[in-house]
């Protein structure tokens, strides 16, 4: 049996976080910073776990996982089962919503619908590690759920030879987008949709995703406050708001729709100046974070970010569900290499970690080897080892 490695990208929200929850529209685009995860099959009928990055190496006999018989669509998603969910987070027993057992129960409920007999007669090791800080606003949760959806995917035979690429990437949407749902909870899909076909996009549930091209061009400053946090948490507070007082949260929401709207126009404008361009960008960027600290979900190490960044003429806001994490700060062209230099040492000085970056690379990716690979080995190589020299496909 081949070993396969799986790649994919964290994102970053430029504008939308939490309105696209309720249906609006956010503007989003794939990371450098990408997760990867090593499938192959054992011979003795357990499945072998090894998540480093949260701490979690265990293995479980097979048949203690209960598997679904087939249903309707199959192998497409069937409805969220909680019931499955309930007794998954018993057999896994890692206690409750911690970082380790909300990733063994979303791996556990795909190998539950997954897993055909023939893989389940062999058993198989399940190992990923990331580039992405866990919880902090770059998508790691649908990164690790888009690497988990594809190599379950392809280990049993349902990524099929004829199915073509879009249909590939569609499928693993699917699952990965279930594989979010049991980890945030209530997700809006943005963050999986875009982990899995890559690129910028602009994004509204259940419609088809628009790319936004040009985005490829801009250059951000990404900030972790370090300040940890949870999705599902973020979400559940600005859900409280939105019960609480429904007609103030409302337009908040629908004025956050029409950034997204504006960020289109201002790429769609024939002849407009990319100096200006990148003005109204930042304005929007500045409306954007003032509407998500209206919803309570920024926080004093954002705001710091802000306060600094803003005294060099730049904007920024939070990306991600906010509460801590990241903060996104737009490099204007105009901007120079001294200032981007000060205001990261700024930030340092603040504990913060940055990082310079660009939007809109490539999605999931699978490469297929031949024979079986040291799982050591994997965990001891850095990004570079997969990324030189190997024929990655990403479903094209
Ligand atoms: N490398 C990883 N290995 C295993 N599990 C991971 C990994 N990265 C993320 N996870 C899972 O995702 C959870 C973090 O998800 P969460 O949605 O809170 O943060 P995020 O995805 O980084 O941020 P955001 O959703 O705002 O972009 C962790 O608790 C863990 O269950
Ligand atoms: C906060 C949120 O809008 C983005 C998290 O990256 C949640 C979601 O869309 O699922
Ligand atoms: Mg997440």
């Amino acid at each position: 049996m081949p070993s396969y490695f799986t790649s994919s990208p964290g994102k970053v929200i430029l504008f939308g976080e939490h309105a696209v929850v309720y249906g609006k529209v956010a503007t989003a685009g794939s990371l450098g910073l990408r997760s990867y995860s090593l499938v192959q099959t054992r011979t003795d009928r357990a499945i072998g776990v090894s998540l480093p990055d949260v701490q979690l190496t265990r293995t479980w006999a097979m048949n203690d996982i209960p598997r679904q018989a087939r249903w309707e669509g199959y192998p497409y998603p069937p409805p969220m089962n909680e019931a499955l969910l309930e007794q998954l987070a018993k057999i896994v027993n890692l206690g409750t919503q911690t970082n380790r057992s909300q990733a063994a129960i979303a791996l556990m409920y795909l190998h539950s619908h997954l897993t055909t007999d023939e893989i389940a007669d062999k058993g198989y090791d399940f190992s990923v590690r990331s580039n992405l800080p866990v919880g902090a606003g770059l998508g790691s949760s649908a990164s690790y759920s888009v690497c988990v959806a594809t190599a379950l995917l392809k280990l049993n035979g349902h990524l099929a030879v004829g199915m073509d690429a879009i249909a590939q990437r569609d499928l693993v949407n699917q699952w990965s987008f279930q594989a979010e749902k049991v980890i945030h909870g209530n997700p809006s899909g943005i963050d999986n949709t875009v982990s899995t076909f890559g690129g910028a996009v602009m994004f509204k549930k259940g419609e088809k995703i628009e790319p936004l091209p040009g985005f490829q061009s801009l250059r951000f400053l990404l900030t972790n406050t370090r300040v940890p946090r949870e999705t599902q948490v973020q979400v559940a507070n600005v859900r409280k708001l939105w019960e609480k007082f429904p007609t103030v949260v409302n337009p908040m929401l629908d004025a956050i729709n029409e950034i997204s709207a504006s960020c289109k126009d201002l790429f769609s404008q024939q002849g407009l100046e990319r100096a200006h361009l990148l003005t109204q960008f930042g304005e929007l960027v500045d409306v954007n974070h003032g509407l998500l600290a209206a919803l309570g979900v920024s926080h004093p190490s954002l705001e710091k970010v802000r306060e600094i960044s803003s005294k060099l003429g730049l904007k920024s806001k939070l990306t991600g569900a906010g509460g801590g994490g990241c903060a996104l700060t737009l490099i204007r062209d105009d901007v120079s290499t001294e200032t981007v230099a000060v205001v990261k040492q700024l930030l340092e000085a603040e504990g913060f970690n940055c990082m310079e970056t660009s939007v809109g690379g490539p999605g999931a990716g699978i490469l297929t080897l031949n024979g079986p690979t040291s799982i050591t080995e994997f965990l001891s190589h850095e990004k570079a080892y997969f990324e030189q020299g190997l024929d990655w496909k990403y479903f094209v």
